[in-house]
């Protein structure tokens, strides 16, 4: 399957000026032969965080109504990454995913608020897991922060997932912190990460170096560090075989954990 990855150059609270570069990176991959896409974490506000009373989306409408129609129209799975929602007075950071048939089949919210930039203080972190599948594939989603959290990726895995999609807005001082859990993500759940990270403007600081990674932990791919849209050709199907060689999920001990892990 071709996956279109949109390394998007975010504008900081430039909702509109999003939309429209968004729109035209999807109708340019699904032209390249793109059969499902991924955007980053934030991207229709970037971390514009003391502005989202004016600037987030209101019950995530307007990205729910984008996302859908640029799907069926397109015949693409969108992995929407996440957009700053507003949902009743609180405010979230949410994923939507649409299958090519324009049905909304993944909808959640950053389950771990990042404290470094302020989440908590303007953010809810949502409280439920992300599964979902787009046509065969059986997959996961979850945004940023939350993949240094790994029983919560595990906790997708043991459900099912066999590829796990991360729309993050991960700075470039750490990024040496996200290319390794992610590919001991990929690794430890033998499942496929599918990262986007985002680029900034000067103001921010964010590189890029999106990856796509399989079971195995093969970096497949590693985006530039400038604005990118990739085209990279995967194959799912080796996910069985790569849990058959370590049989990882047969030799976990849960009850071993639970009697020890401590809240
Ligand atoms: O965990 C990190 O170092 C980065 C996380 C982050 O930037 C985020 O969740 O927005």
């Amino acid at each position: 399957m071709k996956i279109g990855c949109i390394q998007l150059n975010v504008g900081f609270g430039k909702v509109e000026e999003n939309y429209e570069r968004a729109e035209s990176f999807i109708r340019e991959a699904a032209s390249r032969g793109a059969e499902l896409i991924v955007l980053p974490e934030m991207w229709n506000t970037g971390y514009a965080l003391e502005k989202l009373g004016e600037l987030a989306d209101e019950n995530g409408e307007r990205t729910k109504a984008f996302l859908k129609n640029l799907a069926r129209e397109l015949n693409i799975h969108i992995v929407g990454g996440s957009v700053a929602t507003k949902q009743g007075d609180k405010f979230f950071n949410t994923m939507y995913t649409y299958n090519r048939e324009g049905e909304l089949v993944g909808e959640y919210s950053k389950a771990h608020l990042f404290r470094l930039m302020n989440e908590d203080q303007y953010l809810e972190a949502g409280d439920g897991m992300n599964r979902f599948a787009l046509g065969d594939i059986e997959a996961g989603g979850v945004i940023c922060y939350d993949i240094r959290f790994p029983e919560w990726l595990r906790a997708h895995a043991l459900d099912g997932a066999k590829v796990l999609f991360v729309p993050a807005q991960w700075p470039t001082p750490r990024i040496d912190h996200w290319k390794t859990l992610l590919q001991a993500r990929a690794i430890e759940n033998q499942c496929f990460v599918i990262a986007v990270n985002r680029i900034s403007r000067k103001v921010e600081n964010f590189n890029g170096q999106s990856m796509i990674i399989e079971p195995w932990g093969e970096v497949l791919w590693t985006g530039a560090e400038d604005e990118e849209l990739a085209i990279i050709d995967v194959d799912f199907s080796i996910v069985d075989e790569v849990r058959g060689r370590i049989p990882v999920y047969d030799d976990r001990r849960p009850n071993l954990y639970a009697s020890v892990v401590k809240e």
